[in-house]
């Protein structure tokens, strides 16, 4: 006999699960029964088009009837069909498209209910704890619904309380889901890459972190540490008083939510301001600080009057490890530079293609698919286009997407789309490049020189043309300074770790037998018009008193052999 009751269980754990159902069968098969008559009509519809011939007409339709069917089959479903609308490698295209659109908008439960939790949750009665409270709910998702109101001690919240009873629910379906998974997967209109029931498991352990709304609270927490020197970044306050697993009060957010494009414009706020934060403070989550927003759909975003922009929500959120950051950079930067080979490594890499798996005919396969979606223009560049030509890519390639990159790749999806609805000619690399080169040039950490050297230097050949194409990026962000950089660059060279650089600096200076003037003619003709004389003394003047002889004395013997090298080849060309 099950050892606990659905409504208890903290983490997922299918085991316990699958105990406490096999013991109450009429449980399960209730709902097993409600959930085959819903789909039974939607299977059968499918193979009435193939035997009519009419798949291409109806899957518009199809599509559609999907996703009805599922907002009706209640929450988990509702967190399935918009989980799976961020999986191009389990999902054709046409569903995929209508399943992004599921809106957990639900009709909200009783409020009498609702402030019968909170009362129980926060122990003690609602005039205790809030001085206000509205009576009806401003906000109705799939897992609760929020209030606002105004504590005893006179801040402005949101109280999120979450739908009652939702963990038997919830445990009930992925109990149903994760025995389905084992034997109706060739069914149904996937591309499988790995068991089904892991993703269930997957599922399972996001759904249950984020009904745990004290999770929620710390995720906010750690979030707004994150971000805590960026001025243009806000995170609602938690209210830990005022929070428990299944109520979460937090600060009210006076704003506008991205959605809301017309009153953003109306009131005066500069979309373009909202989106370049939306776009850096997404970068910055996925390659600084591996902890990202993994729903930042616009109703979670908000434009503040002040200029900044909100955060909300953050149930489901996820944690990347730095080696998988600094692949991200590099795949980043070899897409962008258009190296196909290093970037089918980086898939390897990341874990969208297994170690074993043959690269060579997919290296011409991402050229042709990303080739055309960059274009000749990096601006040009679109996360839709790229992830539309990649689904294609997925069903003739072994590809699968990885759990967390499903994620990623939704949130990257979701803010260019964002973006767009603000401005329609919006490039995302236009802001997203500049982010990732000027990171890269002005690295703090080693691990990003290390990436910034790896770009530079291909097969061990220094490559000008890039380091060209880095600076020209970056001075597009005007958040860029070359000065900073230079003088970071030149404590660098002149650091014991850059003795590497020294070396290679040298050899690619004098690389195929001349000195190779050109280039560097070019790269200051770059930074010229940025540096100004006086300023340009002051970083001098710094680097010289910084400068120790023995630091001087390590650089010497390589410019020294440089002299000599030039010599030579003055010599030889007279
Ligand atoms: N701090 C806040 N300030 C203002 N409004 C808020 C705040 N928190 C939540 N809301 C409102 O409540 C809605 C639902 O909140 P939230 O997204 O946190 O709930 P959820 O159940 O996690 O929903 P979903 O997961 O579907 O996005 C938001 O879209 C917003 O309108």
């Amino acid at each position: 006999m099950g050892q606990y009751q659905p409504g208890q269980l903290k983490r997922y754990n299918p085991d316990e699960i699958a105990r406490h159902y096999r013991y109450r069968p009429w449980l399960a098969w209730g709902r097993f029964l409600r959930i085959i008559w819903s789909f039974a009509g939607f299977i059968f519809s499918l193979k009435w088009d193939e035997w009519q011939n009419q798949v291409e007409q109806n899957k518009g339709k199809r599509a559609t009837q999907l996703r009805e069917l599922l907002t009706r089959l209640g929450p988990t479903f509702i967190k399935v069909g918009q989980a799976l609308s961020t999986r191009p490698d389990l999902i054709r295209k046409d569903f995929l498209e209508e399943l992004v659109k599921l809106q957990d908008q639900l009709p909200p439960f009783d409020n009498a209910i609702a402030y019968r939790i909170i009362e129980t949750e926060l122990d003690r009665s609602i005039s205790e704890s809030f001085s206000e409270l509205s009576p009806t709910p401003v906000a109705a998702a799939s897992l609760g619904q929020v209030y606002r109101g105004r504590l005893v001690t006179g801040e402005e919240v949101a109280v999120k309380v979450q739908r009652p009873h939702l963990r038997p629910v919830i445990t009930l379906d992925l109990y149903l889901m994760r025995w389905a998974a084992s034997w109706l997967a060739p069914w149904l209109p996937l591309n499988l890459g790995h068991d089904l029931t892991l993703i269930v498991d997957e599922f399972g352990t996001k759904i249950f972190e984020e009904i745990d709304y004290i999770n929620e609270g710390r995720n906010a927490e750690k979030f707004a540490s994150n971000f805590r020197n960026d001025l243009q970044v806000k995170v609602p306050i938690i209210y830990w008083r005022y929070t428990n697993t299944h109520v979460l009060t937090l600060e009210w957010i006076d704003g506008f939510k991205l959605t809301d494009t017309k009153r953003i414009r109306e009131v005066g706020l500069d979309p373009e301001g909202i989106i370049k934060i939306g776009v850096t403070s997404g970068l910055q989550q996925l390659l600084e600080h591996g902890f990202f927003h993994a729903d930042p759909h616009p109703g979670n975003l908000f434009a503040m009057p002040d200029g900044r922009m909100a955060y909300i929500d953050f149930g489901m959120m996820d944690q990347l490890e730095e080696p998988t950051k600094e692949t991200l950079v590099d795949a980043l930067v070899h897409l962008v530079n258009k190296d196909y080979t290093d970037l089918a490594e980086d898939f390897v890499k990341l874990g969208f293609l297994t170690p074993d798996t043959n690269i060579c005919p997919i290296i011409p396969a991402l050229e042709s698919v990303l080739g055309s979606a960059i274009g000749k223009n990096v601006g040009d560049f679109n996360f839709k286009t790229i992830t539309d030509e990649f689904s294609e890519l997925m069903y003739e390639y072994p590809f699968r997407v990885p759990a967390k990159f499903a994620l990623i790749i939704r949130s990257l999806v979701t803010q260019e789309g964002i973006a767009l609805s603000l401005n329609p000619n919006f490039k995302i690399v236009e802001v997203g490049y500049p982010y990732i080169a000027r990171r890269l040039l002005t690295g703090e950490s080693p691990a990003l020189r290390r990436r910034l050297l790896n770009v530079l230097f291909k097969d061990g050949k220094f490559q000008w043309q890039r380091l060209e194409n880095l600076i020209e990026i970056a001075r597009t962000d005007g958040n860029f300074d070359v000065v900073p950089t230079a003088k970071m660059g030149l404590q660098y060279l002149l650091s014991d770790e850059g003795k590497f650089l020294r070396r290679q600096l040298v050899l690619a200076l004098t690389e195929d037998d001349r000195l190779h003037t050109a280039e560097v003619q070019r790269l200051w003709n770059l930074v010229k018009d940025d540096i100004q004389p006086n300023r340009l003394l002051n970083v001098a003047i710094g680097m010289l008193t910084d400068l120790s002889k023995e630091s001087v004395a390590a650089i010497l013997p390589k410019a020294t052999s440089l002299a000599a090298f030039t010599e030579n080849q003055r010599l030889n060309n007279n």
